[in-house]
């Protein structure tokens, strides 16, 4: 039997590489940070999708579609803060054997391609708001050592942006996005956010504000930033020129907002609650949550395994007249142990084993993928009981995932705390006077004192060093004259601070 046979605690890379294979969920590809969403994988993405885009349409938002290539004179016209990510972006300069007059940029995020048409469209206060989102996939060339879900360089996501007559209600749609954002992670993914702003450092550049959740892995003691969803402000209204009449017939420049979820949200789901086993998935994702599995013993006589097989398909109809996604997998190519192996590792929350013994008494054995449990169920009972534990498994994989994080996450208030308190993988809040030279400073001495003089290459995807993740929204108690940690000044707020990703 081809287990996982790595444990998730002594080498978490090569755990969540067998994971995701062994799930059927990834497959390589020829060009390095590209991979295949296999169906397991990509059924949780419809799922993320399904449920999300019904969502941002009750925000008002309305989906469109606009090109994947932008023009190097139009993309460049963000030039001040795009130089930060021109080494990403992937270029097509020719067609067949001829050059093509102008380079043309594949999109690594749509500001620079929608806005030229905002301009078009948003001529009045009557347009406003004007409210598009996009699922499409983008392209970033990253450098750093690609991880499946977590940094490919292309990936699928939605885009929404957005343009208001005022800053409050620009505001208000970013908060209500993010708000979604915490939604997908704790509702539908199981893992629990923490929401905040980032800091001026951190932050988009194109914007004002960029707000964050952020999620803890507890495998690696890494963070990772779940979605964002920035205020630009009237930044890129002015920079393309984009402006209105308002109701007083003066010129005005919209207030702005873009927002991003990617598939970025899946990995983060399978580091957060895979075990030794393999995959461990949210009832409310899994592509198939309860798998039905006959004990057709060769013994059996052939009526008898007739008897069982209708007797399984019955208990699988009746789950799926309930809209439960159930699979009855009755191959008599593979041993009910290879089968057992085989969901386990592909998350599957439930499984229903049925034998002979069952078809006498009829009962059937239910096994919690979560917990291990078994309990013999009878038949009747089957499908009331496997909806009540499927919204029990859904809740202790959160239960869980939060107890993991807050038994990680700590408040330091000086400095000689802080990297050991990485060490021992911790996200860590602390007061900070939360200006960017001394963010610089945590970040050059987290990463000095944790490598202690061993060298970190720039490619690796993880560094020693510590950087904000966000300023969180629910403040901590911060009495006056309360000292940074790092610079001994007034603190101004609480930061959150961790190794990421
Ligand atoms: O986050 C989001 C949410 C979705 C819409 N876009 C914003 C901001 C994207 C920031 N960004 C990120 N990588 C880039 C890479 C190359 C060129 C430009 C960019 C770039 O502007």
């Amino acid at each position: 039997l081809l287990g996982i046979d790595v444990s998730k605690k002594d080498n978490f890379a090569l755990w969540y590489t067998r994971v995701i294979t062994y799930s059927e969920m990834i497959d390589y590809y020829d060009i390095s940070g590209c991979y295949i969403l296999r169906p397991w994988a990509y059924s949780i993405w419809e799922s993320i999708q399904r449920w999300l885009d019904a969502e941002i349409k009750e925000l008002g938002v309305e989906n469109s579609y606009f090109p994947l290539f932008v023009p190097k004179s139009v993309l460049e016209r963000e030039k001040d803060h795009i130089e930060g990510f021109a080494p990403e972006v992937a270029w097509v300069t020719k067609s067949g054997d001829s050059d093509l007059a102008e380079p043309i940029a594949i999109r690594p995020t749509s500001e620079t391609i929608m806005y030229p048409l905002f301009k078009k469209w948003i001529r009045s206060h009557r347009d406003l708001p004007l409210s598009l989102n996009q699922w499409s996939n983008v392209v970033r060339w990253e450098f750093k050592d690609p991880t499946p879900f977590l940094r490919s360089r292309e990936f699928l996501w939605q885009e929404g942006h957005t343009a208001h007559a005022t800053f409050e209600e620009s505001q208000k749609m970013v908060m209500d996005v993010l708000n979604l954002y915490k939604k997908v992670y704790e509702e539908l993914l199981a893992v629990p956010v923490i929401q905040g702003r980032k800091t001026e450092m951190e932050r988009f550049p194109g914007g004002d504000i960029t707000t964050t959740v952020e999620a803890y892995i507890h495998g690696s003691g890494r963070s990772v930033q779940g979605a964002t969803s920035h205020n630009l402000g009237q930044n890129f209204g002015k920079m393309f020129e984009i402006q209105y009449e308002d109701k007083a017939g003066g010129h005005a420049v919209p207030w702005q907002t873009s927002w991003g979820l990617t598939t970025r949200s899946i990995g983060v789901m399978i580091m957060a609650h895979g075990d030794d086993k393999g995959l461990v998935l949210p009832p409310r994702v899994a592509p198939k949550q309860v798998v039905v599995i006959p004990i057709v013993k060769a013994s059996l006589s052939a009526e008898n395994k007739a008897a069982l097989q209708s007797y399984a398909e019955r208990i699988t109809t009746d789950l799926k007249a309930a809209k439960i996604r159930v699979h009855l997998d009755h191959r008599d190519n593979y041993t009910p142990g290879w089968k057992y192996n085989h969901w386990e590792q592909k998350g599957v929350p439930l499984r229903l084993e049925v034998g002979p013994m069952d078809l006498d008494k009829g009962t059937a054995r239910m096994v919690r993928r979560d917990s291990g449990l078994k309990v013999d169920l009878a038949a009747e009972a089957v499908v009331h009981t496997v909806l009540h534990v499927l919204e029990e498994i859904q809740a202790n994989l959160f239960a869980k995932c939060k107890a993991e994080r807050d038994k990680k996450l700590v408040k330091v208030w000086e400095w000689r705390d802080f990297v050991p308190a990485l060490e021992e993988k911790c996200v860590i809040l602390t007061p900070f006077v939360n200006e960017t030279e001394w963010e610089e400073e945590v970040k050059r001495r987290s990463r000095e004192e944790a490598l202690a003089g061993e060298s970190e290459d720039a490619r690796t995807a993880t560094s020693a060093a510590a950087k904000t993740l966000c300023i969180p929204f629910d403040q901590p108690d911060l009495p006056p004259g309360t000292k940074c940690f790092v610079s001994g000044k007034e603190a101004t707020c609480w930061v959150l601070w961790g190794r990421s990703y």
